[in-house]
């Protein structure tokens, strides 16, 4: 397993731009809600079926996890399943190397204290795309009960006896947050109200788990979340939301080559204000009956972009939408209001010649005479996605390197773009030399 993270960490995309992106992609179930689904399991002694399952890293390193406080875990790649059974006492500490390496991993810190009294969590990985403070996890975890402190690079939180129910205003609308505290709420004593929630259909998802499971939520999907604590939950078998950031890549990406994709699975009522900027910059949208078709037709139109938690526009997209704008008719202003240093992106696209400066939260992209080849490197899972999409429309060849970020959230990216007719082949470094 390990073994398999460092030869990925070598290989990298070849693009040769020029082509359109026609025919049909199927999205798989979300990464930023299976992780929390797995976690979840771990509030419930058995087996927990998930289906829909993305085969992208961040879930064979969540399965590790998982793996770690003492579950079984077993994987039908090709199928989307995965099964967990939980032990009636799982560990309490998940402190190994791969813990950091993925973000979604402190939404075990919630359920495992809730269960055991007890947990112990590697200060998280992911993204290096800002500074992303824990504050509102471990002062919402307090509320409940729980005694939360950092010993030795981990997040320790313990409790003697059950967490109790509280009401709990967010400072900001947090998903972690909002996901550790209802996973912990739901076996807690009594009510848990959590005023100013995160709204992303991702946690709409977990509350059906949840609820599935035998926790009484209610609210799902809106930002006051009312939970009744309950003694005991159950496994259950659930399926995964489709992840309506890789439906948006593949949109912008029609977008931007002037192709035709039908996006097979997407939600389009999930990426509202998405589809609505991608018709402002020209696309034509149809929306069907098991997903939407984008079809882009001239040189797309300048469109300002603000991001925000949802149903704002989705942060995950920003890399992708600041490279449809590097080839737009006009000029554009890109603003990211939820992470610090997501423009760290910015730089690579300017290497294929995009015309853009940042300052402060803000990007101005002018348009671009062209884009050209250049070996580019992918600092993240989203800004790895936009390089390729600028690929696609660069003139020549362009390397995009470190794409084990881009395998962590995009389950068959290069055969999904090879069969809508991309030129993209990955390379390993270590096979050649
Ligand atoms: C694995 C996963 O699901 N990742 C998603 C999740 O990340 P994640 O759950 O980490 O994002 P959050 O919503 O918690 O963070 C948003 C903002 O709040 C700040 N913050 C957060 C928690 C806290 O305790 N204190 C604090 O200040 C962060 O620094 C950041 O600036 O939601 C993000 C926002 O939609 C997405 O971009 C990520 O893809
Ligand atoms: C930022 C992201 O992931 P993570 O929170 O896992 O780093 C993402 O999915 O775009």
């Amino acid at each position: 397993m390990s073994q398999d993270l460092a030869s990925r960490s070598v290989e990298r995309f070849v693009v040769t731009g020029g082509t359109r992106l026609v025919g049909e992609v199927a999205v798989p179930g979300a990464k930023n809600s299976v992780l929390k689904l797995m976690a979840a399991s771990l509030l419930a002694a058995g087996r927990t079926t998930l289906t829909a399952v993305p085969d992208i890293l961040d879930v064979t390193v969540m399965s590790e996890v998982l793996v770690g406080l003492g579950a079984v875990v077993e994987r039908d790649v090709g199928g989307g399943r995965l099964t967990i059974d939980v032990p009636e006492k799982p560990g309490f500490s998940a402190d190994g190397e791969l813990v950091r390496r993925i973000r979604a991993s402190v939404a075990v810190l919630g359920p495992l204290v809730a269960r055991c009294g007890e947990a112990r969590v590697a200060l998280p990985g992911g993204d290096a795309i800002g500074s992303r403070a824990l504050d509102i996890h471990v002062n919402g975890l307090a509320k409940l009960g729980a005694l939360v402190d950092v010993e030795g690079g981990a997040l320790v939180a313990r409790c003697s006896g059950r967490l109790q129910g509280a009401s709990i205003w967010l400072d900001f609308p947090s998903v972690g947050a909002t996901e550790n505290l209802l996973m912990a709420g739901v076996l807690a004593k009594g009510t848990t109200v959590i005023d100013n929630a995160a709204q992303e259909p991702e946690i709409a998802d977990l509350c059906a788990m949840l609820t599935a499971m035998g926790g009484r939520i209610d609210g799902a999907g809106s930002s006051t979340l009312v939970i009744d604590g309950v003694d005991a939950l159950s496994p259950v078998e659930h399926r995964t939301v489709p992840d309506r950031i890789v439906a948006g890549t593949y949109a912008i990406g029609a977008l931007m080559t002037g192709g035709d994709v039908m996006i097979r699975h997407g939600r389009a009522g999930h990426l509202g204000i998405v589809l609505e900027k991608l018709v402002q910059a020209g696309a034509e949208i149809d929306v069907l009956d098991d997903g939407f078709r984008v079809v882009g037709r001239d040189r797309p139109r300048s469109i300002d972009v603000v991001t925000l938690p949802y149903p704002g526009f989705p942060t995950d997209l920003l890399p992708q939408i600041i490279a449809l704008e590097a080839i737009s008719s006009g000029t554009s202003l890109i603003t990211e209001n939820v992470f610090d240093s997501r423009f760290v992106f910015c730089r690579e696209l300017h290497k294929l010649g995009a015309d853009l400066r940042t300052d402060g939260h803000h990007v101005i992209v002018r348009p671009a005479e062209r884009l050209t080849g250049a070996r580019v490197m992918s600092s993240d899972v989203r800004a790895g996605a936009g390089l390729v999409l600028a690929a696609l429309v660069a003139e020549g060849e362009t390397e995009v390197t470190d794409v084990y970020h881009i395998d962590r959230g995009y389950a068959g990216f290069v055969e999904n773009m090879t069969a809508l007719g991309a030129d993209i082949r990955r390379v390993s470094d270590r096979a050649v030399a």
